[in-house]
């Protein structure tokens, strides 16, 4: 028996996402509680009676846009600090206004960027940061689907403590959101650079024994790889693989500075890879040989990094920056096309999460995480290819709906579920808190 039709998109170009990479022109969505039921034309699924019904208009409909690398409470320090290298960046500005964060700060924070998210497109995001017990509430009350993780390093946290204390708190957030429809645990070591041996180590083991995601920022700059070649005689790629790291669960963000051992390391051991170009621009740390990486068969998704080296949380830009700053580099304009970099911003990103068999593709079965993006606006008029439009000329305003496990969180740019309002001004009060530091 057919399932009743709790939400019907219809009456745009569907594109799935899926392996056939189907693109369907006058297509539909049908979706019922949380799952999709049915997609193809619209002649056919839009026969069935719905109970909500949101018309596309003639726009695209396709898989929401899943952000493999965030820290999104930092949409409270936007613009605090410009303009400065990776580690003057850190340690002389975010780490000292990192200092005066709760988890009451947190969780403002990561509201104000779920917001920025739905607005934009971003059905799915991978965070890292502090007090991440509050993130995982804040995604949830938005309504996002997110892998989160409380940042383990050597120092003492401003949350936990001692390392002990973190693998710990880690340990809680694993067995608190264990079979969460939205949530999923990822156990994160920050960097080989701030973690000691021991600390990955645990690290990887928690994460294996949970069947969980290992996220790491790694080879992001050339100080970090000659720091890590100083201490431990091996490049950073090189000493996770020493210290048996390397693996299908692993997620590797940045990895800007990478030599062709490095590279086939990664594809060796399957390891998943976070592309952050506007977040590597704007710290000037380099440009990460993503080309190479996905002729080894590396699964590589797109992130945006926190949105105080970028400054946005807006994918459907980081895909425009993707696309052309490799060309750019590379001197070649065939690299990094539209239909690659649209995979890495869905799919793929799923993929690299270890979500693809529930998100970033429109697939019956899969869970509806859809949107809407309406193309009825002098930049994208006429269309002749839909994804060279949202690689290179969509923006995150242009989205008009946005669904996460069936339930809409944005129609027509209006939240559905959120207080705006009291969003910016709860982030605008904690920005004063900042500033009188
Ligand atoms: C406490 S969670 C993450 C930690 O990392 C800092 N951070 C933000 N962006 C980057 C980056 O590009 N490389 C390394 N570390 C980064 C963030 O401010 C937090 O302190
Ligand atoms: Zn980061």
């Amino acid at each position: 028996m057919t399932p009743q039709t709790d939400l019907l998109i219809t009456n745009g170009i569907v594109m799935t996402m899926d392996p056939d990479d189907r693109v369907i022109q006058h297509g539909a969505v049908a979706v019922s509680a949380d799952t999709i039921t049915a997609v193809g034309p619209a002649t056919e699924v839009a026969r069935r009676p719905a109970r909500t019904t949101i018309d596309a208009a003639g726009g695209i409909i396709m898989p929401g846009l899943v952000n493999t690398h965030t820290h999104a409470a930092m949409s409270l320090f936007r613009g605090l600090a410009d303009d400065l290298p990776l580690m003057d960046w850190l340690n002389d500005h975010i780490f000292p206004a990192e200092a005066l964060l709760d988890k009451h700060k947190v969780h403002a924070g990561t509201l104000l960027a779920c917001a920025e998210m739905i607005l934009s497109g971003t059905t799915c995001f991978c965070d890292m940061y502090l007090f991440e017990e509050a993130v995982a509430r804040a995604a949830r009350a938005a309504g996002l689907r997110a892998v989160v993780g409380e940042v383990l390093y050597d120092f003492p946290s401003p949350n936990y403590g001692t390392i002990e204390k973190g693998f710990d708190y880690t340990r809680r957030l694993i067995d608190a959101w264990h079979g969460d429809p939205l949530i999923t645990i990822a156990v994160e070591p920050h960097s080989p650079y701030l973690c000691a041996p021991e600390l990955l180590t645990e690290a990887a083991d928690i994460a294996r024994e949970h069947g969980l995601p290992l996220v790491i920022h790694l080879s992001e700059t050339r100080r970090e790889v000659a720091d890590i070649r100083k201490r431990y005689g091996a490049t950073p790629v090189g000493h996770l693989a020493n210290l048996g790291v390397l693996g299908d669960n692993l997620l590797a963000c940045h990895c800007v500075v990478l030599d062709d051992t490095d590279m086939d390391l990664l594809g060796q051991h399957d390891v998943r890879v976070s592309h952050n170009p506007e977040s590597n621009m704007k710290l000037a740390s380099g440009v990460s040989p993503v080309a190479d990486l996905l002729e080894r068969g590396v699964c590589t998704g797109l992130g945006t990094d926190g949105c105080s080296s970028n400054n946005n949380l807006d994918l459907f830009t980081e895909m425009d920056m993707a696309a052309k700053l490799h060309k750019a580099s590379r001197l070649d304009p065939t690299v990094m096309n539209a239909a690659t970099v649209l995979r890495m911003a869905t799919i793929d990103g799923a993929r690299a999460l270890g979500l693809d068999g529930i998100t970033g593709s429109i697939e019956t079965g899969k869970k509806a995480d859809i949107i809407v993006v309406d193309t009825r606006k002098p930049h994208l008029t006429p269309m002749y290819h839909p994804a060279s439009h949202l690689v290179y000329s969509v923006g995150g305003s242009d989205v008009s709906a946005t669904v996460v496990n069936g339930r809409v969180l944005m129609k027509d740019r209006r939240l559905m579920h959120m207080d705006l309002e009291k969003i910016m001004a709860d982030a605008s009060r904690i920005a004063e808190t900042i500033r009188s530091r």
